[in-house]
């Protein structure tokens, strides 16, 4: 339920969201039997792909909006293209165009807080965060991957990139740091089995071959009747999600229009402005402030 209360600045009543979490299921579409897909993407990284206007930016929003809304949650936003979630850009810890040398230093800051966490995290001898934790969930979205890795700067920042990424997909899961890319180049040079693997959940919008919906979803699965380029190309939207150890499924993405987009990062850079009540933050000085 959401309650309603006075905007301070005069401008009408503005609906205020109970807090949603990073912790709770991200809602993402129907499945074919009009159920609700959630994933628990706090806990998983998230790969999407398919071909140029499958539907994958309407998912990629999706998160980006649910992030945004979410309590406790920073985004770090990587666009060669700039519009895609561009709409976003105010409420981003850190937002990445197309620029290699600041992709590359901002996954290498990503990957130092990743390894801040563990220690942390050794230290309550546990093995992963939890939502008591309190620590900020940091959202990385990388919107289309192949730019960072085969288009913009010399061909040893491409590699330098991809090894960075590999790493904080590797590392981010467990500590509240997921990863959700998406691309529209379904090969091997783009989404290596090494990589691909690390995503506990894939996404395969429309394909144009069987081997392309495998570089997605994994090795073999088109021959067992999971094939994303039997999807309708007529059905943007349509995809086929492989979450976990279940067999992959079909869904239809929930997609937001730019309005939508647009309505739902004003609101969020609403709710996330400093209230004027709250008193500045003390420097950092304790390791749970570090891990953070
Ligand atoms: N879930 C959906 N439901 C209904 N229509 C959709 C859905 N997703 C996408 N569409 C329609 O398909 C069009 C293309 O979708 P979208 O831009 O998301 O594709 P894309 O795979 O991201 O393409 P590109 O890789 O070129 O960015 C949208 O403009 C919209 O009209």
């Amino acid at each position: 339920m959401s309650t309603i209360a006075r905007d301070p600045l005069g401008t009408g009543r503005v609906p205020v969201a109970p807090g949603l979490s990073m912790f709770d299921p991200m809602f993402v579409g129907i499945d074919e039997f009009g159920e609700h897909v959630m994933l628990d993407v706090v806990y998983h990284n998230l790969l999407i792909a398919g071909e140029p206007g499958g539907g994958k930016s309407g998912l990629v929003n999706l998160a980006a909006g649910t992030s945004a809304l979410a309590d406790n949650t920073r985004l770090v936003l990587f666009d060669a293209k700039w519009v895609e979630l561009g709409a976003y850009i105010d409420v981003a810890d850190e937002f990445i165009g197309d620029e290699i040398d600041k992709a590359i230093s901002v996954l290498r800051r990503l990957l130092t807080v990743a390894h801040n966490r563990y220690r942390w995290i050794l230290s309550q001898r546990r093995r992963k965060v939890r939502r008591e934790d309190l620590l900020s969930t940091i959202v990385t979205i990388i919107d289309e991957l192949a730019m960072f890795t085969t288009v913009l700067g010399t061909p040893e920042q491409q590699k330098e990139f991809e090894q960075l990424l590999r790493g904080l997909v590797s590392l981010g899961r467990a500590c509240g740091m997921p990863v959700i890319a998406a691309t529209q180049r379904t090969s091997w040079d783009i989404i290596p089995a090494s990589l691909r693997d690390l995503f506990g959940y894939r996404c395969a919008f429309h394909c144009t071959t069987n081997g392309s919906s495998d570089v997605i979803l994994g090795d073999g699965h088109a021959d067992m009747g999971y094939d994303a380029s039997k999807i309708n190309p007529d059905n943007p939207g349509e995809a086929l999600l492989r979450a976990g150890k279940r067999a992959p499924y079909l869904i239809k993405a929930a997609y937001l229009s730019d309005e939508q987009i647009y309505n739902i990062a004003d609101y969020a850079a609403w709710m996330r402005r400093p209230s004027g009540i709250t008193t500045p933050a003390p420097p950092i000085t304790t390791a749970w402030e570090m891990a953070a």
